[in-house]
């Protein structure tokens, strides 16, 4: 399967064009516009997340509630946009265009991907960066990651993700006995968090973060189950699924590391603390005694839950920004401020959470035979069946 984006943040809307669902399956604009909403919540965000109500259209690929096997066209209009018609106009700048209009912005933000993407092609107007390099375009990959994690819920995958630390204070491990119980005890929390005391303590950090016109990070945790066993490959570099899971986290704006189960203390372990020893049994087929290495081995999946995490940097706008240069003048400035978030950690594990499913769905639509969805789901079901026996 395979997904494009376009679309600014200020523009009219986002786009997206996905190839290679299969044909058959139920999809509404129900099943996306759940996903959309988790990813709006979460304590931190600026005054964007007040004017938009993010709601999906379905444009093409779905008749009746149910995939047709041709590409799904998904829309996601951007409310704001009736404030920024002018600035961000489509047709030509008129000669007698107003200042706001013709206003450029010149002062890169440390951190954000302004000076760069000027450079690179060559806008003396850094908004033309700005405007595409915004994670608001994470509306519409989520779009597509819901589509989807629809597919992985017919096939017995479930996903769910949290925040594990922000700004420096950490959660405890979650303790849950389903993923329906950790959705259930994070999935109201402002920050996305199952220990009630790192949350309190997590909000306090972000509005102090906001007092001082700062901003914070933090480490979000996806976790799918139900993934057969086998999924992946290790035979070429880019078959691997753990490194296109990896690709997918860092791929999210300010995301800058990813771990997989114990992750970097691997470093500090022996191999017998590390490895995750197997075991076989007729209800279940092959399993393991734990799962330090996060349900991968080899590029592909064991069958256990994979645990994946992401790391986020602070949100680059400050408003009290870094020093920075006006590439008109070259003098030394303080960064421009445009309007921000002070922290989207819990917003960007829901981001997370979407991203994997594209991934894990992508691995299976690729691995077994994918134009229909019955035929797709028989395979799985085959090929599981198949694993537990061999
Ligand atoms: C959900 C989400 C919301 C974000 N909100 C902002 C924001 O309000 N202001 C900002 O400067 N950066 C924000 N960012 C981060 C920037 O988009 C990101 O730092 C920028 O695109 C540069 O890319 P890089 O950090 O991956 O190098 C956000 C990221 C995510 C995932
Ligand atoms: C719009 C979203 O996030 C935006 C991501 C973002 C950035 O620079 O990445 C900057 C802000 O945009 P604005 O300047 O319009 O407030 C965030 O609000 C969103 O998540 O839907």
């Amino acid at each position: 399967m395979r997904y494009l984006t376009a679309g600014e943040s200020h523009g009219p809307q986002l786009t997206t064009i996905i190839e290679g669902l299969p044909a058959g399956m139920p999809l509404t604009e129900e099943d996306i516009n759940q996903e959309l909403s988790r990813r709006q919540k979460g304590h931190g965000r600026g005054r964007r997340m007040q004017i938009e109500k993010d709601a999906v259209l379905i444009l093409g690929g779905v008749r009746h509630g149910l995939t047709l096997g041709s590409p799904v066209a998904l829309a996601v209009e951007n409310k704001d946009w009736s404030h920024w018609t002018k600035i961000m106009g489509q047709g030509p700048l008129e000669p007698d265009s107003s200042e706001e209009v013709k206003r450029q912005i010149t002062r890169p933000r440390p951190g954000h991907a302004d000076l760069n993407g000027a450079l690179k092609y060559g806008h003396r107007d850094m908004r033309n960066v700005l405007e595409r390099s915004s994670a608001r375009e994470t509306t519409i990959r989520v779009a597509a990651g819901a589509a989807a994690k629809k597919l992985l819920s017919f096939l017995g995958i479930e996903l769910a993700c949290h925040v594990l630390e922000i700004g420096g204070v950490k959660a405890e491990p979650p303790a849950y006995s389903s993923l329906s119980e950790l959705r259930e005890r994070t999935e109201n929390s402002p920050v996305r968090c199952f220990d009630p005391i790192a949350e309190r303590q997590m909000m306090d950090r972000i509005d102090e973060a906001k007092e001082n016109g700062d901003s914070i990070g933090g480490i979000v945790e996806v976790i799918a189950e139900g993934m057969p066993p086998g999924i992946g490959s290790y035979v070429h570099f880019d078959r691997k699924l753990d490194a296109k899971l990896a690709g997918a986290i860092v791929s999210i704006n300010a995301f800058k590391g990813v771990e997989f189960g114990i992750g970097f203390e691997a470093a500090r372990k022996p191999g017998s603390l590390v490895h995750d020893e197997i075991e076989w049994d007729a209800g279940q087929g092959y399993t393991r005694k734990s799962n330090r290495l996060g349900g991968f081995e080899g590029g592909m999946t064991t069958g256990m839950p994979i645990i994946v995490r992401g790391v986020m940097k602070p949100i680059p706008t400050l408003y009290k920004p870094l020093q920075s240069v006006d590439i008109d003048t070259k003098e030394p400035f303080a960064a421009s401020i445009e309007r921000s978030d002070s922290c989207a950690v819990p917003a960007a594990a829901v981001v997370a959470e979407n991203v994997v499913a594209w991934e894990l769905a992508s691995a299976i639509a690729e691995q077994f035979s994918s134009d229909r969805f019955e035929t797709l789901r028989e395979s799985v079901e085959n090929h599981r069946r198949y694993a537990r026996e061999f």
